[in-house]
């Protein structure tokens, strides 16, 4: 019986003490957790204002790089790696002058620029509307080619992870470049990802073209996550010949910018036609394609290569639904030629201060083209990929003048719209300012 009595004592202590133990032990381990909780954000708000400081008011003579911005470039790379090419991040802690501390910034975001792959888009194959004269024009020739064009890395399949979700918030895009096909459009926004305050999908996410039925909480998901202050933005050249997407973009916000980069219609045909010759070696020639009926000298307005140049038509579309001042547009040819003096004209537009200059930018001979200049720690180049800025064939010189016979009222209609004269026309001995054809 005493046997029985002590044995209850026990086991009604033991239990006691284990709960004793267990509660002791959950209560370290919140209090451990709320204090790393409490500290991690005290660690986040004070250098989430520091940051906007940094990029905003930049009036402080030294500064730390902060731990958060490195961070942030961190995970900006990583999102942007998924689809291109690993690369090892150091992390350093670095002390700047304030002027030096923007540059620097911006030169750690330049990884994305060798990183940036054949970006290649697929053309909106949907039938054009063609409004006002030009209708009948283009609706004479209308004919319904094989598209050639190859597609993007298609996001709708494959999925970059969400590095960045601890630090700031996803948006919808501010802004978005709407096109053109092969303007330039991913020179510009890797020259925009250096900057600070801007942050970009990588690949293009094709929502208001392909993936509409996905939903804007899908669409809002892809986006790297921003903090205030910051521009979430994304490029999708193939909505500018898409004739739902300016209605489709205008219901989600009104008040967005949109960037357009726009070429000589020519030569943007030409880079289109390479583009899909690369994937399609069989395809007849681009004289063969160019023309509807050769001999009458009648030009075939409805292959897409053909059809995405006639500017001024897609623009009427989108001036249906947004004013000229929510719109920008880059020069493809000016972009080469003068990268910087476009960017800030570009940073101008978005607000933003213009903080990628020439300093960012050098002339590659061997590319031929304008590239970001590296940071010091890095060996890697950083031109754009071997997809942008290929050797074009060779066209015949008498095609070339059709065609710019043929742009040459779109032209400047879209010269008109815009206010701006971009300089396409055919100089004697057919050659084009600008255009390398
Ligand atoms: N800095 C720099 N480096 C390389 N290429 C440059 C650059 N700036 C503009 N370009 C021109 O960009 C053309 C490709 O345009 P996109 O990027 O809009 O093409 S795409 O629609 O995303 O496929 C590409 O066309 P191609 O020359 O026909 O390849 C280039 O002429």
């Amino acid at each position: 019986m005493a046997f029985w009595s002590s044995t209850s004592v026990l086991t009604s202590k033991v239990p006691r003490k284990i709960l004793f133990m267990f509660t002791l032990s959950l209560s370290v381990t919140y209090l451990f957790y709320s204090l790393m909780s409490c500290y991690n954000s005290q660690l986040q708000f004070p250098l989430q204002e520091n940051y906007v400081y940094q990029a905003r008011l930049v009036t402080e003579e030294t500064t730390f790089v902060t731990l958060r911005e490195k961070l942030y470039s961190t995970a900006s790379r990583a999102y942007f790696d998924e689809e291109l090419i690993e690369r090892t991040v150091t992390e350093q802690t670095l002390v700047f002058s304030t002027d030096k501390r923007d540059a620097a910034r911006a030169e750690e975001r330049t990884a994305g620029w060798d990183r940036a792959q054949a970006a290649t888009t697929t053309s909106s194959s949907s039938s054009s509307s063609f409004h006002s004269a030009a209708d009948a024009a283009a609706a004479a020739v209308e004919k319904e080619h094989q598209d050639f064009s190859t597609t993007d890395s298609d996001l709708s399949l494959r999925r970059a992870p969400n590095c960045t979700s601890d630090y700031g918030e996803k948006k919808l895009p501010q802004a978005i470049i709407i096109g053109v096909k092969k303007g330039g459009t991913r020179a510009l926004l890797e020259a925009l990802r250096v900057h600070p305050d801007v942050r970009a999908v990588g690949n293009e996410p094709h929502f208001f073209d392909r993936n509409y039925e996905r939903g804007l909480d899908w669409y809002r998901d892809l986006m790297p996550s921003t903090l205030e202050g910051q521009i979430t933005m994304e490029k999708t050249p193939s909505y500018f010949v898409t004739n739902s997407a300016p209605k489709r973009i205008h219901s989600m916000a009104k008040d967005i910018k949109l960037i357009i980069v726009v070429r000589n219609p020519v030569t943007r045909a030409i880079s289109d036609y390479t583009q899909t010759l690369s994937k399609k070696p069989e395809i007849p020639t681009f004289e063969v394609l160019a023309f509807k009926n050769r001999t009458l000298g009648l030009i075939d307005a409805s292959w897409s290569a053909l059809r995405i140049g006639i500017y001024a038509l897609h623009l009427e579309n989108w001036m249906q639904y947004f004013p000229l001042s929510q719109m920008h547009f880059v020069s493809g040819e000016r972009l080469i030629v003068d990268p910087a003096g476009e960017m800030a004209k570009v940073q101008d537009f978005l607000g933003l201060k213009r903080i990628v200059t020439d300093k960012h930018f050098y002339f590659n001979k061997t590319k031929g083209f304008p590239c970001l200049k590296k940071p010091e720690d890095s060996s890697t180049p950083r031109c754009l990929g071997k997809s942008k800025g290929r050797t074009h064939p060779k066209i015949d010189p008498d095609v070339i003048r059709r065609l710019h016979k043929f742009y040459k009222p779109f032209n400047n209609m879209f010269y008109q719209m815009t206010g701006q004269n971009f300089q396409w026309e055919m100089e004697e001995g057919g050659e084009s300012p600008g255009s390398r054809d």
